[in-house]
């Protein structure tokens, strides 16, 4: 079976890549895109395209689901609109892989439920890297030897939302093993706002954005005389194709809400 495929944000940096990669695959079929910008009826004619890769343009995404019959729906765009596409995928029965990050706590909740009472699949990965997805597990399982931890997402500076959405996962996977406590010393002040980054749970996020990164995490766990450092580099947006294509294979399996990566490899 050759899988229809549709893909919201095609002239983003990931979004062209995902089109490059669904294209590529001969167990799939782009047979749509979201543009909410109205440039061309057909990807073909689009600039970042060629004549080869004719594909109907949508800017409406009801008018998209309600034309053209799509299994799987992948979103790489904002997250504001990214909720709004998924929603109506998710009312439409097409199931969705969404990679775009920066989602409220409500919103996830949101399309959980949508996801679980209808019976829909959708995957919600906040990282397509295999090795990112290794990265979190690892500090996952430190963080029962390690409980003072702080984490350092490093990204390039086109980056809207932050912490990034790996920095956030990794902090909720290592809630789960770390004894909750507030980290660093009991009088400490900021003498400049935000020195001490962000205050998950009492470990800290930090979020570096400058031009030349492309996606990058270090955790760093602090011991008695020791540190341990694990850490993940994305050099290339072709790190996230795998686990892309990986999702949307297994999303067609699922009738649940999955957040995260490792839950289905
Ligand atoms: N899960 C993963 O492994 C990864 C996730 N990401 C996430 O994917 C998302 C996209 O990242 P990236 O490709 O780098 O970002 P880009 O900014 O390059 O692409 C985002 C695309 O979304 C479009 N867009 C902006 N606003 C809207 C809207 N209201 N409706 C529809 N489309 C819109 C943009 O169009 P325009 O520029 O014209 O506004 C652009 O084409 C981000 O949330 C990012 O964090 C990124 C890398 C890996
Ligand atoms: O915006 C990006 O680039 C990335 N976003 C995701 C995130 O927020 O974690 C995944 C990866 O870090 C790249």
């Amino acid at each position: 079976m050759v899988i229809r495929v549709a893909i919201a944000g095609p002239r983003g940096k990931m979004g062209q890549n995902a089109v490059h990669t669904v294209m590529r695959d001969d167990k799939m079929e782009l047979v749509a895109v979201f543009d909410y910008k109205n440039i061309a009826p057909n990807l073909a004619q689009y600039q970042e395209f060629d004549a080869t890769y004719s594909v109907p343009v949508f800017s409406s995404i009801q008018t998209l689901f309600e034309t053209v019959q799509a299994d799987v729906f992948v979103d790489l765009t904002v997250p504001e609109a990214g909720f709004i596409h998924t929603k109506a995928a998710l009312f439409a029965g097409v199931r969705s892989v969404v990679g775009t990050t920066g989602f409220t706590e409500s919103q996830l909740q949101e399309l959980r439920y949508l996801s679980e009472s209808a019976g829909i699949g959708c995957i919600i990965a906040p990282n397509f890297s295999i090795g990112a997805v290794l990265m979190m597990k690892f500090a996952q399982m430190a963080a029962s030897y390690f409980p003072d931890t702080e984490i350092i997402e490093m990204h390039h500076d086109g980056k809207l939302d932050a912490p990034s959405g790996t920095a956030l996962k990794t902090a909720q996977m290592i809630k789960e093993n770390r004894m909750a406590h507030r980290q660093g010393a009991e009088a400490e002040r900021e003498t400049l706002e935000g020195a001490r980054g962000g205050d998950f749970d009492g470990m800290r996020i930090h979020s570096v954005r400058l031009p030349g990164l492309v996606a990058h995490q270090q955790v760093l766990f602090g011991g008695t005389g020791e540190l341990l450092t694990i850490r993940h580099d994305s050099f290339d947006r072709n790190s996230f194709m795998t686990g892309l294509t990986l999702s949307i294979e297994k999303v067609l399996e699922l009738n649940q809400f999955v957040y995260g990566l490792e839950n289905i490899l």
